[in-house]
């Protein structure tokens, strides 16, 4: 990859793994805000968007909210940027558009053909089955499908195999969660930078 990956750290909860994300170049950084072992209350993320530079995108993430749900919480949340899981339509992006938000877009590596067609978002996602789990899959699958597509893989990604993943990807970007985590819904702080320093690396030539 050429261009320098655009890099979201998911699922944060404390101002430290915040501050570290920030500090380590992250782009983006994500609160979960649906159920789950990383879940925050809109009332929380706020605190923690409050200490985040506007160079850096604060992503609230949704799986079973309706999306007029989901802009309610986002607006309490005071991000700038709503993930969408689950099963969406293109009427959810241009919704999520229109109240002002950028919008990513959640698909399954497995999902129908038409759901990687361009719905408006700014960018697609594209994950494991289960998002959040760690579970990884191959991320060269879908290298033709989303090509010329702005997207990120996700999915079982770790400081181990993030590069490798960029590079047979071909995605604009990569997104986080369980590989930066010492046990389930818990960040590591030095797992978070050494993710973020290996997003960057050049693959070695093999
Ligand atoms: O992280 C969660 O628990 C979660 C729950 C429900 C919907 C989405 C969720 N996470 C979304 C993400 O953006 C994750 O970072 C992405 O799925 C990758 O997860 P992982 O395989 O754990 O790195």
């Amino acid at each position: 990859m050429s261009q320098k990956p655009f890099v979201k750290v998911c699922g944060l909860s404390t101002e430290t793994d915040v501050a570290v994300s920030v500090e380590h170049g992250a782009d983006a950084v994500g609160f979960v805000l649906t159920k789950s072992p990383r879940e925050v209350s809109p009332q929380r993320a706020a605190e923690l968007v409050a200490g985040v530079p506007e160079t850096v995108a604060t992503v609230a993430v949704f799986r079973s909210e309706t999306v007029d749900q989901a802009i309610q919480l986002a607006t309490e949340a005071k991000v700038g940027w709503i993930q969408l899981h689950g099963h969406r339509t293109p009427e959810d992006v241009k919704a999520v558009k229109a109240a002002g938000f950028h919008a990513i877009r959640a698909v399954r590596m497995d999902a129908d053909h038409s759901e990687f067609e361009d719905w408006g978002e700014d960018f697609l996602l594209i994950d494991a089955a289960v998002p959040g789990s760690g579970e990884s899959w191959d991320y060269k699958a879908v290298r033709e499908l989303a090509a010329g597509r702005r997207w990120l893989v996700a999915g079982g990604l770790s400081a181990q195999n993030v590069a490798e993943a960029l590079e047979e990807s071909q995605a604009t970007g990569a997104d986080v969660s369980s590989g930066v985590e010492s046990s389930r819904g818990v960040k590591d702080p030095e797992l978070i930078s050494g993710f973020l320093d290996a997003s960057r690396a050049e693959t070695p030539a093999v």
